[in-house]
């Protein structure tokens, strides 16, 4: 018998201590703090990423998301904010990962892809044996104004259940999702948990209709 769990779900770009405690009474399994980036919606400053990822309550993870990408910056930023996951949302330097997780073990490393095309397969391959999941989203990172998540936009999701079926890790599905997508969205990838920031929101505040109807259509799925 095959089990399949019910995605857990991650609610993103938490800009205060109410939005957590919403996030977490709903059912989050992991909230997502954003950190400077080059553009996007969700970002708050770091020491508003420390005070909420200290307020949240185990077992619920605290994701902070980094855009750095020398290790030395991304510990930093880490030892700033004190979550319990550290989300790259950019491409790192072979050697990287490794580097983090000498110095930071006891903290998990979720890497992002940008699902663009299929050479997002081979990225995630290559990724996945240095980290603890993968999330995949839209976003291009080769923009003069990176583009590195928070785009509302959903990507190819044939592309992303490929890399679901080829990595032995947990994948998270980001990337546009909203009440009315997300049931399609797990029916065609399979991830372990999916991620959401602007579906749930409505002129950047969390929405608790939407939040509630976005919980609703992951637990019926
Ligand atoms: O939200 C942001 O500002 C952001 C900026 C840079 C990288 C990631 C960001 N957020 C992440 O993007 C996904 C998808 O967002 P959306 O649902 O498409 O709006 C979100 O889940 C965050 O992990």
């Amino acid at each position: 018998m095959e089990f399949t769990p019910i995605p857990r779900v991650k609610i993103c770009c938490i800009s205060t201590v109410e939005e957590a405690r919403l996030a977490v009474k709903y059912g989050a399994a992991a909230v997502g703090l954003v950190g400077p980036m080059p553009s996007g919606p969700g970002i708050i400053p770091d020491e508003r990423i420390r005070e909420i990822a200290a307020a949240v309550p185990p077992p619920v993870a605290t994701f902070l998301l980094t855009s750095e990408v020398e290790p030395v910056r991304i510990i930093e930023h880490y030892r700033r904010t004190r979550t319990n996951t550290i989300q790259l949302v950019d491409r790192l330097a072979p050697g990287a990962h490794q580097a983090i997780r000498a110095e930071l073990p006891g903290v998990k490393l979720v890497q992002v892809i940008h699902v663009q095309d299929e050479g997002a397969i081979a990225e995630a391959l290559e990724a996945a044996a240095h980290v603890d999941a993968l999330l995949l989203d839209s976003g291009n990172p080769n923009l003069a104004v990176k583009e590195l998540g928070g785009t509302g936009r959903i990507h190819n999701w044939e592309i992303s259940a490929a890399i679901r079926r080829q990595v032995a890790l947990p994948i998270f599905l980001a990337g546009g999702l909203t009440p009315e997508n997300v049931g399609q969205a797990i029916a065609t990838v399979g991830p372990f948990g999916v991620d959401v920031c602007s579906g749930v929101r409505n002129q950047g505040k969390l929405d608790l209709g939407r939040l509630k109807r976005f919980f609703a259509a992951v637990r019926s799925e």
